[in-house]
């Protein structure tokens, strides 16, 4: 099985998750659980509280029941893990947690979700404190929030939460960016990843800096770096966005994009194109099949800074993975 880690964190605020209810928070928000960036700590830091953590800390429960936080996801999916990390939480660690999930349409509030229908996906598993805590999760079905259950109490750094983006194809315009993480988009290949993880160009926005991308080694031999994408849907692309933004001294001189269909054909979409550091081109494709995924090229080595494709996406395929999430 693929080490779950490895796909996208639904539940992160760089893919608009968010908190929407948390029953206490008196030590530190809950907030910090949906944090991209790694935990940090600074120790003997205090507030008017006490301790500052960089995570979710409830006070000490004195009385019956257990601490939660429900979480919006910023992508809706089929859930594969979750990473409940306890980081720089030694004294003051749940013991225990569980995590629960529901699917519920719109933009539920906490009185809403408080009603909702809920599925424990996780049952009651023990935590090691200031450390990650993976769980895979067996369950199919398409979930857009989660609950996560500390017992009795104290504090959770992050709450990762990996899976398979699933969107609404009803949400979705005829023609929309078909690599964007977002939407399902997904690297799945590439010759190096030296200085930064080639998923970040599938991030929503625009990167913050020059860490916010793909970023190769530099090459001392006489191949080329790719990236090899898989495509939210099989789609007709129209447009490539290479965006080499904040690369300076160091983007690829030129760059090929290659679609490859669902029977493994090879479709040159962009020939070899001079690239200028700095900028975000856009750049139209040739009329080509449906492809599954994308490929490209960067010659020789250095920094992308975002990688969309615009096209025109299989209806039908997106509304039939709709429907597979139906079953558990
Ligand atoms: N030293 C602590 O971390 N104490 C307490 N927590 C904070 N944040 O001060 C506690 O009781 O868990």
């Amino acid at each position: 099985m693929e080490d779950f880690t490895a796909l996208a964190d639904l539940a992160s605020r760089a893919l608009g998750g968010g908190v929407v209810h948390a029953n206490d928070e008196f030590f530190a928000a809950a907030d910090h659980l949906v944090l991209p960036a790694a935990p940090g700590h600074t120790p003997k830091t205090f507030d008017h509280k006490g301790q500052v953590y960089d995570g979710w800390e409830t006070r000490r429960r004195r009385g019956p029941g257990h601490d939660f936080a429900v979480i919006r996801l910023g992508a809706p999916g089929v859930i594969h893990g979750v990473d409940i990390d306890t980081a720089f939480f030694t004294g003051n660690y749940p013991p225990f947690a569980s995590v629960d999930a529901t699917a519920l349409p719109g933009y539920p509030g906490p009185e809403e979700l408080a009603g909702a229908e809920w599925v424990e996906i996780l049952p009651r598993q023990g935590l090691t404190g200031d450390s990650g805590n993976r769980f895979p999760i067996g369950d199919g079905r398409r979930f857009t929030h989660v609950r996560l259950n500390i017992y009795p109490d104290g504090g959770v750094a992050r709450l990762r939460v990996h899976g398979e983006v699933i969107p609404d194809p009803e949400l979705l315009p005829k023609v929309f960016d078909v690599a964007a993480a977002e939407y399902g988009g997904r690297v799945v290949d590439c010759s190096n990843m030296f200085y930064g993880h080639p998923q970040r160009m599938l991030m929503p926005g625009r990167a913050q800096n020059m860490g916010d991308g793909w970023e190769t080694s530099r090459r001392r031999d006489d191949a080329n770096d790719w990236v090899l994408v898989r495509l939210a849907a099989p789609a007709r692309l129209r447009f490539a966005d290479l965006d080499t933004s904040h690369f300076k001294g160091n983007a690829p001189g030129w760059a090929v994009l290659t679609g490859i269909t669902a029977t493994g054909d090879q479709i040159e979409l962009l020939p070899r194109t001079a690239l200028r550091p700095d900028t975000p081109h856009r750049f139209p494709l040739a009329k080509g099949p449906e492809v599954t995924h994308a490929r490209l090229d960067v010659f020789p080595d250095g920094g992308m800074a975002r990688l969309r494709l615009l096209g025109r996406a299989d209806r039908d395929h997106l509304w039939e993975r709709m429907r597979q999430c139906l079953e558990p």
